[in-house]
Parts: structure tokens; C-alpha cells; sequence
């Protein structure tokens, strides 16, 4: 027996396409900053150590003592509008609003926190889309960033009975549209400064330099961005890692003993980008802007400037036009 057309259960033709980034707390107070790092520091993508081991650390060790430290931190960059990843990445998802036409709806969700990636994909379905693009804003594969969002997609469609088709969007590190976009972004604010960088340093978010060594791509992916920015700038760019976490070895350079050393290496004049960051947050604004600027000029240098992300501005906008739209037109052509 058919359901009638109106029926539920029969969807409009609709495509969703949702933004996704890693996720922040609600507020600046300590306990929501715990709740935020209790949900993102439990998941197994993330710390890769036994759980048995890792709980009692996480519970006994860390949340005690490191919200009320990183509320400091968040407090530093905080908006009126509230965090700064949420809110760059709600406005990327109103400037992408009515760039694919009127059957696609744009929203954006968070790995952790809220608006949960669950909640957005059922609200999407319930709005008719039988077909969601998820985008991981990651330019960089990383299995803690990348893999664990498309997780949780796929988690929230194995509860259904009727799924939306689903397609991921790839990470773009090297896609000449990212490389073109970055280039216009610090070229413009370059032309801004009031003083011309002796070398501008490239900061990646770090990660354990096992999980290279276990094959994650994203360290070579950093190095790949890099190259190819360099190029595009014409002038090579000083890679490094930041954000160290716990106590096993990271990816190194370090980015806060590179900033230190380089006033020793005649270095005073320095800008900073953070190529591996769809948009500001916590890691850019206060830990490369405000503490690497304070470590930078402690150690000796002169100038620093910090050069924003691609956030919500025409260039990032217009790639991510680009590669969002080109991943809906397979669909378009079927529909
Ligand atoms: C526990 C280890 C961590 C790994 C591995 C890790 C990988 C990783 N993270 C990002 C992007 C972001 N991380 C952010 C904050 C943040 N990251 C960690 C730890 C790990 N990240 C912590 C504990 C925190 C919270 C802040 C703090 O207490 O220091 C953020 C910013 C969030 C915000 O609210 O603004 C982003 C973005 C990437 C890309 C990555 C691996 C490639
Ligand atoms: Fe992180
Ligand atoms: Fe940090």
C-alpha cells in the first residue's frame, strides 16, 4: 500500500548541506567549559589511550584543574555574540544561505556541544532534504577532527529507519581554490600591517606524533598546505605545531619555542596565519595572538601580527561556494 503524498514519511526533494566544526562551550564560566571538555576529551578519536587508563586521568586529573584555566582563556577572546568558532561558523552558514538556489538549506552543527550534528541531520530530514552534503570544515584529514564529525553523522543515520543519502565532503588541503582563497586573505592583510615580515610562520594544531607514525595524513597534509601557500606567496613559510596537550611527544617545531628562537636568528619582524583553521577560535585568537605575540616580543622580537582565518570573508565564502558546490552538482544533475 502506497502512503498518500503528503505522508511523512514521503520527503520533499530537498538537498541539506551542514557546516560542521569541532564545537565550544555555551559560555565562558568553568563549568561549562568542563562540560565542553568532558564530551570532547572522552572521545576515542581523540585521546587514543585505553579507557581504563585514560577515564581515571581525564576524571581525577584534568577536569579538576583545567576548565577554570581555560575559562581564563576563553574569557580573553569571548564575544558579545558569544564564542568565536560559534559564532564565525554560524555566520559562514548565513553567507552560504542562498548560494546553492531554494532547494538547499544550509546550517552547521558541532562535533561537540551544541547544535549538535544529531539534532541538525534530523532537522534537516524533517525539513525535506533526502540528501545532506556534510562538510567538515577541516582543510587538513585528521581521524580527531575529520573522521570522528563523519562518525557521529553516520552514528545519527544508523538510528533511522529512512535515511537521507549522504555524501562527505573530502578534505581540501591542496585544492587550488583553499590555496588561492588563503593567498588573498594574507596578502590582504599583509598590505595592512605597518611593517613588512622578515617571515611569516604557518601554525598547525598539533597532534601526537604517534598517530603519523600510525598513519594519519594530516602532518603531511599540513606540510602540503604549506608548500603550496609558499609558493603561491612566493615565499617559503616556517612550519610549526601548536596546542600541546598531556605528555607524550607532539608534532614538532613547536609553534611557541620556533617564536621564541627566531629573534635570536635575527627574525624580529614576524606575522603569523593558521592555514589549518576554517575560523578563528580559542587556538588562534588567544593562543597564537595573544600568547604568541607576548612569547614572540618577550624573547626579543619587535612586530607581530597575527593574520585571521578565512572565517566569513568574501574569499573564504567564494571557496567554499566552490567546493560545496561542485560536490552538490553530481546530485543536481539527478534531481
Ligand atoms: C587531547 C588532545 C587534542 C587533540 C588530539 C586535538 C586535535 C585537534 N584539535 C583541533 C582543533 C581545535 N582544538 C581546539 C581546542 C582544544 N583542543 C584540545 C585538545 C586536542 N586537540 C583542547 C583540550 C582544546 C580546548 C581548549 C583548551 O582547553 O585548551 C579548538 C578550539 C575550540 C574553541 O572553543 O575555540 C579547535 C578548533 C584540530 C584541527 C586537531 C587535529 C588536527
Ligand atoms: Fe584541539
Ligand atoms: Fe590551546
Amino acid at each position: 500500500m502506497n502512503p498518500p503524498a503528503d505522508h511523512p514519511a514521503v520527503p520533499q526533494r530537498r538537498i541539506g548541506v551542514l557546516l560542521v566544526n569541532l564545537g565550544t562551550p555555551d559560555a565562558q564560566d568553568a563549568s561549562s567549559v568542563r562540560r565542553y571538555l568532558r564530551e570532547f576529551l572522552s572521545d576515542p578519536r581523540v585521546v587514543e589511550i585505553p579507557r581504563l587508563i585514560w577515564q581515571p586521568i581525564l576524571h581525577g586529573l584534568i577536569l579538576p584543574t583545567r576548565p577554570k584555566k581555560s575559562a581564563h582563556a576563553y574569557a580573553q577572546v569571548w564575544r558579545p555574540d558569544g564564542s568565536p568558532l560559534a559564532a564565525i561558523t554560524r555566520a559562514q552558514a548565513a553567507a552560504l544561505a542562498d548560494a546553492f538556489g531554494p532547494d538547499v538549506i544550509v546550517d552547521h552543527a558541532m562535533r561537540y556541544g551544541r547544535p549538535a550534528i544529531g539534532d541538525r541531520i534530523r532537522a534537516l530530514v524533517a525539513a525535506g532534504c533526502d540528501r545532506i552534503l556534510f562538510a567538515p570544515l577541516y582543510p587538513q584529514y585528521s581521524a580527531a577532527t575529520t573522521a570522528t564529525a563523519n562518525d557521529r553523522a553516520f552514528a545519527t543515520l544508523a538510528a533511522m529507519r529512512f535515511q537521507p543519502a549522504i555524501r562527505t565532503l573530502p578534505p581540501y588541503f591542496d585544492h587550488p581554490d583553499h590555496i588561492a582563497a588563503l593567498k588573498a586573505g594574507i596578502e590582504g592583510a599583509l598590505a595592512a600591517l605597518d611593517f613588512v615580515p622578515e617571515a611569516i610562520v604557518a601554525s598547525f594544531h598539533g597532534m601526537p606524533e604517534r598517530t603519523l607514525r600510525l598513519g594519519d595524513p594530516y602532518h603531511c597534509q599540513c606540510q602540503k598546505t604549506a608548500r603550496l601557500l609558499g609558493e603561491a606567496l612566493g615565499r617559503e613559510l616556517i612550519v610549526t605545531f601548536q596546542s600541546r596537550f598531556g605528555r607524550a611527544k607532539w608534532l614538532e617545531p613547536a609553534t611557541d619555542a620556533t617564536l621564541a628562537a627566531l629573534p635570536g636568528r635575527g627574525i624580529r619582524k614576524v606575522a603569523i596565519v593558521a592555514p589549518g583553521f576554517a575560523a578563528d577560535c580559542l587556538e588562534t585568537l588567544e593562543e597564537l595572538a595573544i600568547r604568541g605575540r607576548d612569547g614572540f616580543l618577550a624573547a626579543g622580537g619587535e612586530k607581530f601580527a597575527y593574520l585571521p582565518c578565512l572565517n566569513d570573508s568574501g574569499a573564504g565564502i567564494e571557496m567554499l561556494k566552490k567546493l560545496l558546490g561542485a560536490e552538490l552538482e553530481g546530485w543536481r544533475a539527478g534531481l
